[in-house]
């Protein structure tokens, strides 16, 4: 009997461009939503954009978060039931989103996605990144019903937030070659689809490298439709896989490890170099990773990304412990050949 069957969300209406965060409501509107909106944002993107959101709703209520955990998703369902909310608005960077995206999950109603910095991913995908204790989670989640990004304030963002978006995306390179190990020797189930999505995502970006400066509109335009491309190709895996492999484990150690230091885009680049490294040696395309990293004015260095020699061997050599995901890092690799990977990229 034939058993394969498969159910891939996506986003209804993905709204991008100069302005579009005054389209907002209007983008709400044709959804056929009922019940008020409930913001949920951080500090620095509620004073930059929370006005302008909560002035086109009658009755909204808001939380503002400092960090993306379990209990900002309780205080959210329960924020949000208290205000009788009928949808989220989630505002800003990959936390707020990350943590209304779950917290829309467990509310059983639909979030609207509204970045304010092209930072990362997750601003489209249906996986929301959490971390607990020693591991992080990935939880499936249902992707954004809409998303409203608007160019004109993601450009005016700290130029970094945009840097670290070109490196999260960059990093798809080591993501999908270690999916496509996975398949190879654990049987990890692989979306061909998915796989060439983001990998020309990638492609596409790094071709639009001479694009990517400081203060053009068009960098934040380039960029965030890379983000948009590569959650969609997490929406169709049904997985982070296609964008988040051995050097997200890396990432996700450093913050743990080292939390706050750097921007989660920024670890995954310098990630990305290193164990492009172990995939194809001295020799291999480790020095395209790095220097597309650092034509997008991302960190190549440990020294760049402002974390000690020594985080960074900690990290690459138990980041393989974060979560049950086979990647080039198999069992871990020992101190000798990740001081051996981190010295002969240069990250070290
Ligand atoms: N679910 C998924 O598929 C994915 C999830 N992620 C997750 O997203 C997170 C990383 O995203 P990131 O955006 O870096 O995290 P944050 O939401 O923490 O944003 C980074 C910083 O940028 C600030 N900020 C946001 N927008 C602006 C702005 N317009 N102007 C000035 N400052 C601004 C934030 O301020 P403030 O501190 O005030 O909030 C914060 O200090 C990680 O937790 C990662 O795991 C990443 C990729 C994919
Ligand atoms: O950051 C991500 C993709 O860029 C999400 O991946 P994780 O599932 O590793 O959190
Ligand atoms: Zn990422």
């Amino acid at each position: 009997m034939f058993d394969k069957s498969t159910w891939i969300k996506l986003p209804r209406n993905v709204l991008q461009g100069h302005g579009v965060l005054d389209d907002l409501s209007a983008a709400v509107d044709e959804l056929y939503l009922s019940g008020d909106p409930f913001l949920v944002t951080s500090p620095s993107p509620n004073r930059i954009a929370g006005d302008r959101v909560r002035d086109q709703f009658d009755d909204i209520d808001s939380v503002s978060l400092d960090r993306a955990s379990f209990e900002s998703v309780e205080r959210v369902v329960d924020a949000a039931r208290e205000a009788d909310a009928g949808y989220l608005i989630a505002l800003g960077g990959g936390k707020p989103i990350d943590v209304a995206k779950m917290a829309s999950d467990r509310l059983d109603c639909g979030f609207i996605s509204v970045p304010t910095a092209a930072s990362h991913d997750g601003i489209v995908s249906g996986r929301s990144s959490i971390p607990e204790g020693d591991t992080r989670h990935s939880v499936a989640a249902d992707p954004p019903l809409a998303v409203v990004a608007d160019t004109e304030l993601l450009a005016e963002a700290p130029w970094e937030l945009t840097t670290a978006g070109c490196a999260d995306i960059i990093s798809n390179y080591t993501a999908v070659k270690d999916w496509e190990l996975a398949h190879r020797l654990k049987n990890v189930e692989y979306s061909e689809y998915a796989g060439a999505l983001s990998q020309m995502t990638a492609e596409m970006l790094v071709g639009s490298a001479d694009s990517i400066k400081p203060g053009l509109e068009e960098s934040a335009w380039i960029v965030t439709k890379a983000l948009v491309s590569s959650g969609v190709a997490m929406s169709i895996a049904g997985s982070s896989r296609p964008a988040s492999g051995a050097e997200h484990l890396f990432s996700h150690q450093l913050d743990r490890i080292a939390p706050g230091s750097a921007l989660h885009g920024h670890q995954v680049g310098v990630g990305s170099i290193m164990t492009e490294y172990f995939h194809s040696g001295a020799r291999g395309e480790w020095t395209d990773i790095r220097d597309a990293l650092s034509t997008m004015g991302a960190p190549t260095t440990a020294d760049e990304l402002g974390i000690d020699d020594e985080t960074i061997i900690e990290a690459l050599t138990t980041a393989h412990e974060i979560r049950d995901r086979y990647t080039i890092l198999g069992n871990g690799v020992s101190e000798e050949a990740a001081i051996e990977a981190a010295t002969i990229t240069g990250v070290i």
